[in-house]
């Protein structure tokens, strides 16, 4: 069977978690096969190869660490990574030991499964910009790229820093794509998501054999990437083991795959990014400071988006378009209102947030036109009159009655009975409170 690497397995049986995923990953263009419990996650296991497995290891009907080990044969090198109760990193850490790739802390955001896909599976996620940089219209932008333009020519390290969500994976990737290293891949790692002891092996490879779990030879990001560029994401997170590992493969661009001896040579251009912990992580001594010079020889920042409105209308265009085509539906268009409320925003999320309003809103709206409250739903709570006491009480009471009349199959008088009240009270408050029989 061969590998479907834009695909996943899921096996989750939490299903409002689970749907979201679905929901999310399936409009990335992400096939999604999705198994609630041990059994459905067996079927799928045998039936599919894909790019990529992610498992809740408390399932109803059994524990997934079990149903991964008896089907590791089968499974092969596909990556797995499982999903944990937040906090136990015990558990974990024995997950990995047994041969899982990585983990994720309940509750997580889609967008870590995607990006861990995209990393594992050497795929691009497909939101990126067209490469004359969507929404890069602003002066600052422009300025910007006309900086990543220069450097694409040249091997100088470059560090981006700015807010989460501001666009340095974006600006990473231009920085590839507009130099000659083009045509080879360009792979990202989130140094955040990964513990300490899988970045070795994540960034090096391994041999096989080289721990428990390690059953065929793997090659690492930095083998993987050849002469392309290793994107390292959320750099300030790396812990001082792997700041010394880092630095070594920077200072010598040479490595060994873990449990292994031959030398080999990195190819790869090395991008780094981090928010402006970094310098400060410095400062503290948390990060070593002769590894920050050399991951900055050069330092772009990226300003964040409420700093350059002029981009907004482009960036909102661009995600109209990609959704309208993930959905397969027309583009709706935005109101001069909810275009107001854009320029208004604050947009603490930068333009991860603004892309995620943008989704939420298709998803959910159906209209031609996005109004105010499509795109900030929380506006609409905030600005609802405050309820009067007597209102809130016939609300909880319309809701309790609503309850106990579904519980009773509709009858009356058994729900009066449950309620403590009589036949003709009853009826008094369904008519006051406006609820059908
Ligand atoms: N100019 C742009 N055009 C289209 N999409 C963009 C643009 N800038 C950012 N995005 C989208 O916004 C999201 C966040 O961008 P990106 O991952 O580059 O930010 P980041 O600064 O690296 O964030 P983090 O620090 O959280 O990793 C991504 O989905 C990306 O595709």
């Amino acid at each position: 069977m061969t590998a479907d690497r834009r695909s996943l397995i899921l096996i989750e049986d939490d299903l409002v978690l689970g749907e979201s995923l679905v929901q999310r990953l399936t409009l990335e263009g992400i096939r999604t096969h999705w198994a609630s419990s041990v059994k459905e996650g067996e079927a799928l296991l045998r039936q599919h190869r894909p790019g990529l497995i992610v498992c809740d290891i408390r399932l109803p009907d059994g524990s997934g660490e079990e149903l991964l080990t008896r089907l590791m044969p089968e499974i092969g090198g596909t990556p797995i990574i499982v999903v944990t109760a937040f906090g136990d990193v015990a558990q974990a850490v024995r997950l990995l030991r047994a041969g899982a790739d990585d983990y994720v802390e309940k509750p997580f955001p889609a967008q870590l499964l995607i990006d861990k896909l995209a990393a594992f599976a050497s795929w691009t996620p497909p939101s990126d910009p067209p490469v004359n940089g969507a929404g890069w219209s602003s002066p600052a932008m422009q300025t910007l790229n006309r900086q990543l333009q220069k450097l694409g020519a040249v091997e100088t390290s470059v560090l981006l820093s700015g807010e989460s969500g501001a666009g340095k994976e974006v600006a990473a990737r231009r920085l590839h794509d507009l130099g000659p290293r083009a045509a080879a891949p360009f792979l990202g790692v989130n140094c955040s998501a990964i513990p300490t002891e899988l970045f070795e092996s994540q960034v090096f490879g391994h041999e096989r054999g080289a721990f428990t779990g390690a059953t065929e030879r793997r090659a690492g990001l930095a083998e993987q990437a050849g002469a392309g560029t290793l994107f390292l994401d959320e750099v300030a997170e790396l812990g001082p083991q792997s700041q010394a590992k880092l630095l070594r493969l920077l200072q010598e661009r040479r490595f060994t795959r873990l449990g292994g001896h031959e030398e080999l040579e990195l190819r790869a251009r090395i991008v780094a990014a981090s928010n402006a912990e970094l310098r400060k992580r410095v400062a503290d001594g948390r990060f070593r400071e002769d590894l920050y010079y050399r991951l900055a020889v050069v330092e772009l920042s990226l300003p964040p988006l409420r700093e350059r409105p002029e981009d907004l209308g482009q960036l909102a265009a661009h995600f109209l378009g990609h959704f309208a085509t993930a959905l397969g539906r027309d583009e709706p268009e935005i109101s001069a209102a909810a275009f107001d409320a854009l320029l208004a925003h604050h947009w603490p999320g930068n333009v991860r947030e603004l892309r995620n309003r943008i989704e939420r809103a298709m998803v959910l709206g159906e209209g031609a036109r996005l109004e105010p409250a499509d795109l900030f739903p929380e506006h609409r709570a905030r600005e609802a009159p405050p309820l009067s006491l007597s209102d809130a009480r016939d609300a909880a009471e319309r809701q309790h009655i609503r309850q106990i009349l579904a519980r009773s199959g509709n009858r009356i008088n058994e729900a009066a009975q449950m309620l403590g009240i009589s036949r003709t009270t009853m009826w008094e408050r369904m008519r006051r409170l406006g609820i059908k029989e």
